[in-house]
């Protein structure tokens, strides 16, 4: 018999969302008599411990007699428990200073650890992630403030709807202006992005008719890879050989600038790949963004402005155009920008059945039998020891 659980969070500000929901827990238990699940009860997760109870899962303080455990955020490190297998997304491959501890109490203690980020389909592409849901509300939160700017229309926060069904009634009858909005990106938070231009009745159109027409009725552009970067002597775009070569590529954005009038940001972005813009274009007259949604949101990142998180309680902030200053919402000087980076906590239940189905259809009869080649390579722990694949984190484990 194998024990699961289902951890408490317990990194601040607490994560209300969770890897499997009473429904799939229930699931589990009839599909796999072998397994035993207990779930850490918690006062803050976004389905109650009451709601575990009613689907015939033990609610328990005492999770020590489980071989795996499941949670979301990095775990504090005193509540660690010695030679268990842990999956959650630890925020250590990119050697994150503020998880180094960490790393290093989980060596320690003989721990395990497989990371949801590192898991990945053959070709690369990530298998589980909340992107599609920031995506959601990012976008509902690109357009919540534009809207709060210009007094055009009213949306309210995400959170303040009960789930996703119900986000999507508030837009029966909401009638956007004729703006221009431009998405970037082809992940998962594009695909959210999308979803919401979709529901909210906005035109897909192709990137010349954007460029060269207005339009009586609200339209956006859907920018990937290959209509935002070009080789800088060859002009070609090769996906493989931009990923690893960004710092050849120049970025093709500028021209939109005079067009848009809200930026959707999904595109990822790392330290060599040249920005979307650059904070001298903000002071241009044609600089037209009034509003940006950076969902991808890496400060100082491919959004030059975005100055750091807001929260899901003031998830905007103003920038000045020429001083570079944070400013109040919605200023006249100013270009609002919206970064947050928890986003799908505004949505956590939807978010949550999401993650836990991509969980259960690809990775945990895997991890409940006799593993797989997909969950060796996001093992970046075994029994304390740094895996062949993770070795290059050595020093950065060491302190
Ligand atoms: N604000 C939030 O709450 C929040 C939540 C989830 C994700 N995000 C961020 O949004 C961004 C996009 O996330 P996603 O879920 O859409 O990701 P994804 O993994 O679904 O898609 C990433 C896209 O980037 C491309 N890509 C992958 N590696 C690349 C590389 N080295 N160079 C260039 N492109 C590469 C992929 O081809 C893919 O199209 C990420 O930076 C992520 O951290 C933010």
């Amino acid at each position: 018999m194998l024990t699961i659980g289902l951890i408490r969070e317990g990194k601040t500000p607490t994560d209300n969302r969770v890897a499997l929901t009473p429904a799939q827990c229930k699931w589990l238990l009839k599909n796999r008599p072998d397994v035993h699940i207990l779930v850490e009860s918690s006062p803050g997760r976004c389905f109650s411990d009451e709601e575990y109870r009613r689907a015939g899962i033990t609610v328990t303080d005492d999770i020590s007699s489980c071989d795996i455990l499941l949670g979301i955020k990095e775990v504090p490190v005193q509540q660690l428990l010695p030679g268990k297998t842990y999956l959650f997304f630890s925020h250590t491959r990119k050697k994150q200073p503020h998880n180094q501890a960490m790393l290093h109490t989980m060596m320690d203690r003989g721990i395990t650890l497989i990371d949801y980020e590192c898991l990945e389909h053959e070709d690369g592409q990530r298998i589980i992630g909340f992107g599609f849901f920031a995506g959601i509300v990012g976008a509902h939160n690109g357009l919540m403030a534009y809207g709060k700017r210009t007094g055009q229309y009213q949306l309210e926060h995400v959170y303040k709807h009960k789930d996703y069904r119900a986000l999507i009634h508030t837009y029966f009858g909401l009638k956007l202006p004729n703006i221009k909005i431009a998405v970037t990106g082809s992940g998962r938070v594009a695909h959210g992005i999308l979803e919401i231009m979709n529901l909210v009745d906005v035109q897909e159109v192709e990137p010349e008719e954007y460029l060269q027409r207005s339009f009586t009725y609200p339209v956006y552009v859907h920018l990937k890879g290959r209509d935002l970067y070009r080789h800088a002597t060859t002009g070609d775009y090769n996906r493989e050989h931009f990923h690893e070569h960004p710092n050849e590529y120049q970025c093709l954005f500028r021209q939109y600038l005079p067009h848009t009038d809200v930026l959707m940001n999904g595109i990822y972005w790392a330290q060599d790949i040249p920005r979307l813009f650059e904070w001298e274009d903000m002071q241009r007259p044609e600089f037209a963004i009034q509003t940006i949604a950076d969902i991808t949101d890496d400060t100082g990142g491919s959004i030059p402005c975005n100055l750091g998180d807001g929260t899901i309680d003031n998830p905007v902030y103003g920038v000045h155009r020429t001083t570079r200053e944070k400013l109040t919402p919605y200023h006249k000087d100013g270009v609002d920008v919206m970064a947050v980076g928890n986003l799908p906590n505004e949505l956590p239940r939807d978010a949550s059945r999401y993650f836990g189905e991509q969980l259960l259809k690809h990775i945990l009869h895997d991890l409940l039998g006799n593993g797989s080649v997909t969950i060796d390579r996001a093992t970046i722990l075994k029994n304390g020891q740094l895996t062949a694949p993770f070795d290059y984190l050595h020093h950065y484990a060491a302190h």
